[in-house]
């Protein structure tokens, strides 16, 4: 706007030089006289030389509403409902404006101004004299007062109608006016616009021409507007703040230095169920007990997030999240805001911000072999209780997904928490574990972190690898288990937790008690409810559902046609012994997938270490023999399946018919009847 004005000025100082200079009169006749000659139709060009286009514009369009530069007529005037709603409507800009009108009313006392505030369509709202007069004299003239409406169809060429055309302000003098009864006047407007930039209004300043014709009043009217325009601004984002203050879904506390409640938003009111009346004014202490870290952010003016500092408030649980300082320009400070959670709230923060969810349920573990039955059937039974529970199973069979399964079956809502205790350095299990307080480590997080044992309140602790938890943190974690209270590396007070543990390993945990590697309390205390999961080797046809799932997962993620698995590639899956269980198969069928070619999934297209075993003549014998029909091309049939399964049992086990038959989870007699249904009895020349 500064911009603007500083060439409107300069424009003007140069008309108004020329104006009124020595042959001032001259000129305002010569203006009149041109203006004339326009609105009759007789337009030279050459006459608009001391003429601002925009305002001839004006003038004609002023004519064509029919209106006479010499028959004032006066603008339309709403009656007192209508100005009274129009007003309110208004509210904002009457309000930012009022007082700048107030400061410029005293400064112009001892002069002959008027200073017009109208709305965007030219209703005045605001017609403040210094000298009432000056009011007196006007009103010989024309009707001037709040609730008139001045647009150019109904008064013609005038400034603050101009600046809400041009949205740039304006100065006009004497005849540049359309109409003869503004011809003693002088008028400077600024429009006023709102925060997104429309049009919210005008102010003007009338002078008589005569005397007070200077730029400077355009000045005044312009600097006005920009302290208008900012108190708008001002209020508009108090309003914005009060909204989101009261919306947001979090409970927030403002407190003054002296410890006295100054504000609390609608989350808070509700947290702490009382009014506004009823805890605003009140001292923190009362309403939360005393927080000495509220204190020490009011004293010290440091910031604390994540506090995580729980509060018992009548029967409910909250948790103090962060106390921030409200700072003055010289960083003393004045205030603070607290931030509070119930604890359920708090629960699901961490989850989101953490990952800490469990996505596995028990219908997403894969496998009808007897053995994986048995142990999804006693991982539903043990999550209905409330004990620990150890499971026993090989690298990659599925222990964290039971585990993930066990958390949603029991507690859905809390967060699942895994650490995994060889995965991380010695040194880091205690910290990851138990946290540690803001100070505690140099270098570490200077506010303190809550350990895993806390974020896994009201939820689950996995502890995979249980096996490698180090000596001598194992008293300290059982000290935790039995009390249900754990304390930060350097703090001084206990926190209550509440969650259940599932512990797993791979490791044979009395042999470490016998090598003095694993305490025997801790031990007991794991083992109340135990499962095993059993390795891929020894679950039969799960091992082909698998792939095939993990075969339309992998295709389905790279947007592929899934292949099928060839006959012959299941043999080989099944013949394999899987030391990297479930885990290893995964990757074997991306590998495959990735190397398959027209759609099937051939003993060549297998990782090396499957398909490079070398095949016995009585394997080759039972592969060949079981060449799939053709409306099963390259899936088997169920009948099928079961054969190569049989087969690959018996040759696995040496014709053991009791291994075999427990490898499969059938009974020995349905596994002789079945040898018999299907003629196996020659293929796998048996000794039975
Ligand atoms: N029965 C199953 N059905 C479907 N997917 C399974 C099954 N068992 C394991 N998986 C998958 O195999 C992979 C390894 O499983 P998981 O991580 O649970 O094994 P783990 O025993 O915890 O491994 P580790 O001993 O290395 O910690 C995962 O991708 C998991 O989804």
């Amino acid at each position: 706007m500064e911009k603007m004005l500083s060439s409107i000025v300069k424009k003007r100082e140069e008309i108004l030089e020329e104006i009124l200079g020595n042959k001032e009169s001259l000129l305002t006749e010569r203006i009149k006289r041109q203006k004339q000659q326009i609105l009759s139709g007789r337009i030279d060009k050459s006459l608009f030389e001391s003429l601002r286009p925009e305002i001839v514009e004006s003038w004609i369009r002023s004519h064509y509403y029919g209106l006479d530069p010499f028959k004032f007529r006066d603008g339309p005037v709403l009656d007192k409902p209508e100005f009274e709603e129009v007003v309110s409507k208004e509210g904002s800009l009457v309000k930012a404006a009022d007082p700048y009108i107030n400061k410029l009313r005293t400064a112009l006392s001892d002069t002959d101004y008027l200073i017009l505030l109208t709305d965007e369509h030219g209703v005045s709202l605001r017609v403040i004299v210094g000298n009432p007069k000056v009011l007196a004299h006007v009103n010989k003239k024309f009707y001037l007062a709040p609730g008139v409406v001045w647009a150019e169809q109904t008064v013609g060429t005038c400034s603050h109608v101009m600046c809400r055309l041009l949205r740039s302000p304006i100065q006009l003098c004497g005849p540049e006016f359309y109409s003869e009864v503004f011809y003693d006047a002088a008028c400077s407007s600024a429009p006023i616009l709102d925060v997104y930039g429309n049009l919210a209004g005008s102010l003007t300043i009338v002078s008589p021409f005569s005397c007070h014709h200077n730029p400077h009043s355009l000045a005044l009217a312009v600097s006005s507007v920009l302290n208008i325009q900012n108190e708008m601004q001002i209020a508009l984002h108090r309003q914005l703040i009060n909204v989101t203050f009261e919306a947001i879904d979090q409970a927030i506390l403002i407190v003054n230095k002296n410890g006295v409640i100054a504000r609390a938003n609608m989350k808070a009111r509700e947290t702490l169920d009382c009014s506004d009346k009823e805890i605003v004014g009140m001292n923190i202490e009362a309403v939360l007990g005393r927080q000495n870290m509220i204190t020490s952010v009011l004293e010290t003016g440091e910031p604390v997030f994540d506090a995580d500092i729980e509060i018992l408030k009548s029967d409910q649980r909250l948790q103090l999240r962060s106390v921030q300082p409200i700072k003055d320009h010289c960083r003393k400070t004045l205030a603070c805001v607290v931030t509070l959670d119930k604890v359920e709230q708090s629960r699901k923060i961490v989850k989101q911000v953490n990952g800490l969810e469990a996505n596995c349920t028990f219908d997403n573990i894969i496998g009808t072999s007897a053995k994986l039955v048995k142990s999804v059937d006693m991982a539903r039974k043990f999550a209905r209780l409330d004990a620990n529970i150890l499971i026993h199973g090989e690298s990659g069979t599925g222990k964290e997904m039971f585990a993930q399964a066990i958390h949603n079956e029991s507690r859905p809502d809390g967060p699942f928490v895994a650490i995994n205790c060889s995965a991380i350095p010695k040194a880091l299990i205690e910290s990851e574990l138990f946290g540690y307080e803001g100070g505690t480590f140099t270098g570490a997080d200077r506010r303190g972190r809550p350990g895993k044992i806390e974020l896994a309140n009201e939820g689950t602790l996995f502890l995979d690898e249980i096996g490698d938890l180090p000596l001598e943190l194992q008293p300290v974690f059982l000290r935790v288990l039995e009390e249900k209270k754990v304390m930060r590396i350097g703090g001084r007070r206990y926190i209550p937790v509440n969650f259940r543990l599932i512990a797993a390993t791979n490791k044979n945990l009395l042999e470490l008690i016998d090598k003095n590697l694993f305490r025997r309390d801790l031990y007991y205390r794991l083992a109340t409810l135990q499962i095993n999961i059993p390795p891929l080797r020894e679950r039969g046809s799960d091992i082909i559902k698998l792939a095939k799932t993990f075969i339309a997962t992998i295709s389905k993620r790279q947007r592929i046609a899934a292949p099928a698995l060839s006959n012959a590639a299941i043999f080989y899956l099944l013949r394999y012994s899987w030391p990297g269980n479930v885990r290893q198969l995964e990757n074997a069928m991306l590998y495959a997938v990735n190397m398959s070619r027209e759609g099937i999934i051939k003993p060549e297209d297998l990782p090396q270490e499957i398909s490079g075993m070398p095949v016995s003549d009585d394997e080759v014998d039972t592969m060949l023999r079981f060449k799939p029909t053709k409306s099963v091309q390259n899936n088997l049939t169920i009948k099928e399946m079961e054969i190569i399964m049989i087969v690959q049992a018996l040759l696995q086990t040496g014709n053991n018919i009791s291994e075999a038959a427990n490898m499969l989870g059938m009974s020995r007699s349905t596994l002789y009847r079945k040898i018999k249904e299907y003629a196996l009895l020659d293929e796998i020349k048996t000794k039975i």
